[in-house]
This record gives structure tokens, sequence and C-alpha cells, in this order.
């Protein structure tokens, strides 16, 4: 018994070899598609997603730079590199890392990013554009959920999914797109009351909090699909989700392991983001 276990490792993997014959079609067509990143600073947990993204492009066949300026940089400076990557015709794709130092204004720098460009999806034109179901760059991590719970064949219409969190990047995007899917949505938050009574009603379970073990067996209900976006650095150096993976995958029917789950899909669909938008240009000349 137990729940079965999605690799989110060999579903990018999959994935990540369709986008390189995707790519190699641009090539062939003269277009290379490239993609940008700007990191800010030193901080080690952000220079080991963009070392996960470097490494991506490189399987896929995208071009990519990673420009790092140091954290002193200021907000202009840093909103002059963005415009001269917009201004780029061999990028098609721009991703900030975040979080960016306390002295520049996160929400600025993600207006200032050409969203024709913005593959991350966090540009209010974008996520406009989600909350209508216009065509825009979807947000990777959500949409990397998606992907992950279609690839098995996870039924979302008319069921009950609960996403703990609601950031921007995270929680807030993905109740959006599971909504789009026809799931009926609640989010939990730190202000919500008795969190378990709602968490145990979830058939799909989505947990973006940032602290290890937060959610226990005790908390869902028997048989849920349960998605773990958490990645937390333990105190002996390992990376573990926001899920008990150990008890929870006796209860759950599905469960997203932490590492190799939703983070190697998070990167995945950056590529595929970036692929679409070297598409897009090449069909516009
Ligand atoms: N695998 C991947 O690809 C990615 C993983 N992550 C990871 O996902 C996790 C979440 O990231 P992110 O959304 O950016 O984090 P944030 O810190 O921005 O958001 C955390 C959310 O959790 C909520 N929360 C905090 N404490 C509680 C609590 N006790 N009870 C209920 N809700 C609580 C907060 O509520 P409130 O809004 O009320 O403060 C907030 O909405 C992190 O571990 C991060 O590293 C992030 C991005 C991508
Ligand atoms: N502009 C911007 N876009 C982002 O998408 C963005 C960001 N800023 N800031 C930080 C968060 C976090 N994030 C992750 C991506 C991949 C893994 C990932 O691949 N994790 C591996 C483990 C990696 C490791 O060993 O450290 C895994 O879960 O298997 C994790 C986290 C993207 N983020
Ligand atoms: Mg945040």
């Amino acid at each position: 018994m137990g729940a079965e276990v999605i690799s989110g490792k060999e579903l990018a993997q999959a994935t990540r070899q369709s986008l390189k014959e995707r790519t190699e079609e641009l090539v062939s067509q003269g277009i290379t598609p490239g993609l940008g990143v700007i990191l800010v600073g030193n901080d080690p947990a952000s220079a080991s997603y963009v070392r996960g993204k470097e490494k991506a492009c490189l399987e896929t066949g995208i071009h990519s730079e990673v420009d790092r300026p140091d954290e002193s940089i200021t907000e202009e400076e840093l909103l002059g590199k963005i415009d001269t990557l917009n201004n780029r015709e061999d990028i098609h794709g721009i991703l900030v890392q975040l979080p960016l130092p306390s002295h520049i204004d996160e929400q600025k720098v993600i207006m200032a990013i050409d969203p024709s460009k913005d593959v991350d999806g966090f540009h209010p034109y974008n996520t406009g554009k989600m909350l209508t179901g216009d065509d825009g760059f979807l947000p990777c991590t959500p949409f990397g959920i998606i992907h992950m719970l279609k690839s098995r064949n996870i039924p979302i219409e008319g069921r009950h999914a609960v996403v703990v969190g609601r950031s921007n990047i995270v929680g807030k995007p993905a109740g959006m797109l599971l909504l789009k899917e026809n799931a009926t949505v609640t989010f939990c938050h730190s202000r919500t009351k008795d969190m378990r009574s709602h968490t145990k009603q979830a058939d799909i379970l989505i947990a973006a909090v940032g602290k290890e073990k937060f959610i226990s067996a005790d908390d869902i209900k028997a048989g849920a699909v349960v998605v773990d976006v958490g990645v937390n650095r333990t105190s002996d150096g390992k990376l573990a989700g926001d899920v008990d993976f150990e008890s929870v995958k006796e209860k759950a029917s599905f469960i997203t392991p932490v590492p190799g789950g939703v983070g190697p899909m998070t990167i995945t669909m950056l590529m595929y983001n970036t692929v679409i938008s070297a598409e897009k240009r090449l069909h516009a000349t």
C-alpha cells in the first residue's frame, strides 16, 4: 500500500527532451531561444536554483546568460539591465531571481520586464491574463503542478483543492490555475483558524508554506493527492518539503517528493515558456 510517488524529475526529463526537439526546429529556422537571468547578490539557495536553470538550458538547447551584480547594485542600475535585455533581439525570456535586496522595490522591477519576455509569469499583465483565462505566460511552479497532475490523469474538475499558502509566486496562482481546471478551491494562510478542518477536506492538497513537516498524516483525508511545493533546508543540511513524507505517503493516493518533485518541473516550465516566446518571435517575423 501507500501513495504513488509522482516523480517531477522523470517528468522533467521527458518534457525537456520534447522541448529540445522544438529548440532544434527553431535553430534550423534561424532562432536560438535565449534566456537572460539576473541574480543579485550571493544568496546560496538562489545561486543553487540558478545553476539548475543553467543546466536545464544546456539540456534543452536554450542559450542562457547569467548576470550576477553585487547586492549593492542600485534600483536604477538594475532597471537599466532589464531595459537592455528588453531590447535585445536574441533574448526571448528574462528572469530576475527573487528575493531582491530590501533597498530594491521588487514590484517595480517585475513591472519593468517586457511582458512578452516575462517567462516567470510574474508581470501584472500576465497575472491579469491568467485571471481572465487569456493566453499569456503562466507562472512556472503552478504550471508545473498542473502538468504533474495531468501526467497521472488525476482528475481536477469538481474536486476540492485546498492550497496552503497565498504568495504571489506560488499559492495564489496555484489556486487560480486549479480553479481554471474547474476545481473548487480553498486557500489557507497564516490567519486561517482551525486549518486542519480545511486540509482534511482536500481531494487535492497543495502545501506551499516553507515550513518543514508542516503537513502530517493527521492533516489529510485518506486517498488525497498531496503536492509538496516547500523547499526547506534541514538542520543536517538536507532538503525537505512542507510535508512529512513518510507518514503522509501511507495515507495519500499520490504524493510528490522533495527533492525531485515540483522543483525540477518549475525549471522545466521556465524552459517551456522560453521556447514558446521564441516561437512567437519566429511567427511574428
Ligand atoms: N519547488 C519550487 O519550485 C518552489 C518552491 N518554493 C518553496 O515553497 C515554499 C513557499 O514559498 P513562497 O510561497 O515563496 O513563500 P512565502 O513565504 O512568500 O509564503 C508562505 C505562505 O505560507 C503561509 N503561512 C506561513 N505560516 C503559516 C501557518 N502557520 N499556517 C498557514 N499558512 C502559513 C503564509 O501566510 P500569510 O500570507 O498569511 O503570511 C504565506 O501565504 C518555500 O519553502 C519555498 O522555498 C517556492 C517557489 C518555487
Ligand atoms: N524569479 C524567480 N523565479 C522563480 O521561479 C524562483 C525565484 N525567483 N526565487 C526562488 C524560487 C524557488 N524556486 C525553485 C526552483 C527550483 C527548485 C528545484 O529544482 N529544487 C530541487 C532541488 C535543488 C537543490 O538541490 O537545491 C528539487 O526540489 O528537487 C527549487 C526552488 C524558484 N523560484
Ligand atoms: Mg515571498
